[in-house]
C-alpha cells in the first residue's frame, strides 16, 4: 500500500499490504511524498497524477495472528476516526474510478496497438533573451508569483512579461499593438514560452484570460519557420492543427490567425496559410488554400476526422497538436473522434492542451499521451473571473420578462442574454424585438447562415443584444460586452462561469445578472453560492438560507470542479450518464 510506513505513526511495526488506510489519507501521503514542482510548499500537486509509482511497504516481524489482530484495532480506529470529509473523498474517489473505468481512455489506439510512447521533448531554435537566460530560478519564481502563475514539472522555461521578451517578429508586436494587446496576460507569460520551448503543456486560465493567444501564437510561429525553411507545395501540411469544440470557435481562432499570418506577409515574410476545417461549410470556398498548402488546419473533431479518413488532408508533416476548451470537448462527446485524429499523426507531436477543469479523463490523456507535460495554471480550475461584478437577483419567473426590461437599462449595449431553453431564447428575442429593441437570437435549431448573422451583426455592432442559449456562446469572444445577463440559471456551476466569462475580458470590467427562483435546485445554488464567496462577491440574503451540507468548508466536486456539491451528487456526471456521445458538431447538440 503506498506510503503506509511514513504513515504509521501509532507505533506499530505495521506492513501488512491489506491494512486499511482511508483514500484520502492515502492520498495525502502519496502527494508528501511526490513533490517535484517549485510549489512544494503547497498542500498537493495537480501533476502527481503523472508519476504511478508506489512505496512499498517494509517486511514484518510479528506472527499472522498478531499482525491481523493490529490490523484489525488499526482498522477499527481508523474508521471511528474517518471524518465526514474523509469519508466523502473516498466517495468521490470510488465515483470518479468507475465513471473513467466506463469510458475509454484518450489516447490514440495506433500508438496504443503499436506499444508507441515518447519520452523526447521536441527541439527548437527559439531561446529567450540572454538576461532571461541568466536569470536565477528564485528570479523566475517571483515573477510568477507577481502573476499569480502556478506551474509544475521539470526543467521549466522562464517566464517572459513582455512579447519582445518572446522574440517576436515586429509584424506581430506590432500587430498586437494595433489590436491593444500591449503586454501578455498571465497564462500567456508562461504559455507562449513554454509552447516555444517545444515543451509539451496543459494550461489552466479563466476565461478571457487570453488562452487563444497562448497557442495559436507558437502554432503560427512553427509554421512559419517550417515554410522558411522548405516552402509548403500543393497537397502538402499541416504542420499544426488546432481542435475547438465548436464552429464557431474554431471560426474565430482561424481568422486570428489569418489576420496575423496578413499582418507577416505585409512585412515580407512568406504567407502561412490556415484551413478552417468545420462543419456547414463547403471546402469549395476554400480550394485555394486547399490547393496551394497549406500549414495549421483550425478544426472541429468531426468534421476533421472525416477529412482525414477521404485522405483529403493527411498528417504526414503534422508536429503540433493544440486542443482547445479539452474538457468540453470530452464532455461534447468528441473524445472518440480526438483519438482517431491523433492516429493519424506519423511523427512525435507537441501538444499543447487547454482546458478549464482537470477532469480525470484529461488527467490520463496527459498522463499517457503528453511528455513530461508542464502545468501552466493561473486561478482554481473553474473559478470565476474576477473582473465580473456578479449580482444574483430572486425573481419569480412571471416577472422575469418585464424585468429583464429593467435589467437592460444598467449598462450599455452590447448585452449577452443567456437561457437554457431555446423556447426561452425565441420567446425573449420576440419580446425584445416588439420593444423596439435591436436584438438577434442564436440557438441549435437556428441555420448555419442563421447564426452566423446574428454573430455577425452583433460582433460588429449593428445589434445591441444577443439571446443565445449556454452552448451557442461557449468560448465566443464577443468584443467589450458590457451585461450578461443569465435569464435562467445553468443547472451546472460550470457553464454559468463560462456564461459569465463572456464579460470582463481583456482585463476590463463587466457585470453580470443571475435570475434565480424556487426552480433552481438547492445544490446549484450551493454551487453558486460558493463561488461567489470565493470570488469575493456580495452574497444575497436568500443564499444564506441554502441548506449547506459541508459546513462552510467544501472539497470540490473531482468531476466538474463546483464548490457546493460532491461526485455523488453531480449534475455534470449526472448529465453525461444520460447523455449517448454525440457523433457530429455542436449543431446537433444545442
Ligand atoms: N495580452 C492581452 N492583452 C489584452 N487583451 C488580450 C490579450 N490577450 C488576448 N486578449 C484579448 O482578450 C480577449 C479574450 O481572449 P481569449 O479569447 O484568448 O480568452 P480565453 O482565455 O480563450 O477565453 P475563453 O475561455 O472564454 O475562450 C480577446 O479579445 C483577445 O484579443
Amino acid at each position: 500500500m503506498p506510503g503506509i510506513d511514513d504513515n504509521n505513526d501509532i507505533g506499530f511495526d505495521i506492513s501488512d499490504d491489506d491494512i486499511y488506510v482511508p483514500i484520502a489519507q492515502r492520498r495525502a501521503t502519496l502527494l508528501g511524498n511526490k513533490k517535484t514542482s517549485e510549489n512544494d510548499d503547497r498542500p498537493n500537486s495537480s501533476l502527481d497524477f503523472l508519476n504511478d509509482d508506489s512505496n512499498k511497504a517494509s517486511t514484518s516481524s510479528k506472527t499472522l495472528l498478531e499482525e491481523s489482530q493490529v490490523i484489525l484495532s488499526e482498522k477499527k480506529t481508523q474508521d471511528n476516526m474517518k471524518s465526514d470529509i474523509q469519508r466523502r473523498a473516498e466517495e468521490d474517489a470510488d465515483i470518479v474510478d468507475a465513471h473513467t473505468k466506463q469510458q475509454r481512455k484518450l489516447i490514440p489506439a495506433a500508438e496504443l496497438a503499436h506499444g508507441i510512447s515518447y519520452s523526447r521533448i521536441m527541439e527548437t531554435s527559439w531561446k529567450p533573451p540572454e538576461y532571461i537566460r541568466q536569470r536565477s530560478s528564485e528570479g523566475n519564481s517571483l515573477i510568477r508569483r507577481k502573476h499569480h502563475i502556478l506551474v509544475e514539472g521539470s526543467d521549466i522555461p522562464p517566464p517572459c512579461e513582455t512579447f519582445a521578451d518572446m522574440k517576436l517578429p515586429g509584424a506581430i508586436l506590432r500587430y498586437l499593438k494595433f489590436k491593444k494587446i500591449l503586454s501578455p496576460t498571465p497564462i500567456q507569460i508562461q504559455g507562449i514560452s513554454t509552447a516555444f520551448s517545444g515543451r509539451d503543456m496543459i494550461g489552466i486560465a479563466f476565461t478571457g484570460s487570453g488562452k487563444t493567444l497562448s497557442f495559436s501564437l507558437p502554432t503560427l510561429m512553427f509554421a512559419l519557420e517550417e515554410e522558411s525553411k522548405l516552402g509548403f507545395d500543393k497537397g502538402e501540411g499541416p504542420i499544426g492543427i488546432i481542435l475547438c469544440p465548436s464552429r464557431e470557435l474554431a471560426r474565430q481562432t482561424h481568422d486570428g490567425l489569418i489576420q496575423m499570418s496578413r499582418a507577416l506577409n505585409d512585412d515580407g515574410y512568406p504567407l502561412v496559410r490556415s484551413l478552417l476545417c468545420i462543419g456547414g461549410i463547403s471546402m469549395q470556398d476554400q480550394s485555394e488554400t486547399l490547393q496551394n498548402g497549406f500549414h495549421i488546419v483550425v478544426a472541429t473533431p468531426g468534421r476533421l476526422l472525416d477529412m482525414l479518413e477521404k485522405g483529403k488532408i493527411t498528417l504526414f508533416s503534422c508536429r503540433y497538436l493544440c486542443l482547445d476548451e479539452a474538457d468540453r470537448m470530452i464532455d461534447m462527446g468528441f473524445e472518440e473522434d480526438v483519438r482517431s485524429i491523433m492516429s493519424f499523426f506519423k511523427h512525435q507531436r507537441q501538444t499543447l492542451l487547454f482546458s478549464a477543469t482537470m477532469p480525470k479523463k484529461i488527467q490520463d490523456f496527459a498522463r499517457q499521451s503528453l511528455v513530461e507535460p508542464i502545468l501552466v495554471n493561473v486561478g482554481r480550475a473553474g473559478a470565476a473571473n474576477l473582473d465580473v461584478l456578479q449580482e444574483v437577483e430572486f425573481i419569480e419567473p412571471e416577472a422575469k420578462m418585464v424585468y429583464l426590461l429593467e435589467c437592460l437599462q444598467k449598462t450599455p449595449p452590447p448585452v449577452i442574454i443567456f437561457s437554457d431553453l431555446k423556447n426561452d431564447v425565441d420567446d425573449i428575442h420576440e419580446y425584445l424585438l416588439l420593444k423596439g429593441i435591436e436584438a438577434v437570437a442564436i440557438h441549435g435549431s437556428k441555420s448555419q447562415e442563421e447564426r452566423e448573422f446574428a454573430i455577425e451583426t452583433f460582433k460588429s455592432g449593428r445589434k445591441d443584444v444577443m439571446v443565445a442559449s449556454g452552448v451557442a456562446s461557449k468560448g465566443l469572444d464577443f468584443n467589450d460586452i458590457q451585461h450578461v445577463i443569465n435569464f435562467t440559471m445553468p443547472k451546472e456551476i460550470e457553464d454559468y462561469v463560462h456564461q459569465i466569462g463572456r464579460t470582463g475580458r481583456s482585463g476590463k470590467t463587466g457585470v453580470a445578472t443571475t435570475f434565480v427562483n424556487h426552480s433552481v435546485p438547492e445544490q446549484t445554488l450551493l454551487d453558486l453560492k460558493y463561488l461567489l464567496k470565493e470570488a469575493k462577491q456580495r452574497i444575497p440574503s436568500f443564499l444564506h438560507d441554502v441548506v449547506d451540507p459541508f459546513d462552510g468548508k467544501p472539497s470540490g466536486c473531482p468531476i466538474c470542479g463546483g464548490l457546493g456539491h460532491s461526485a455523488v451528487n453531480c449534475p455534470k456526471l449526472e448529465d453525461a450518464q444520460k447523455r449517448k456521445p454525440k457523433g457530429d458538431e455542436i449543431g446537433s447538440s444545442w
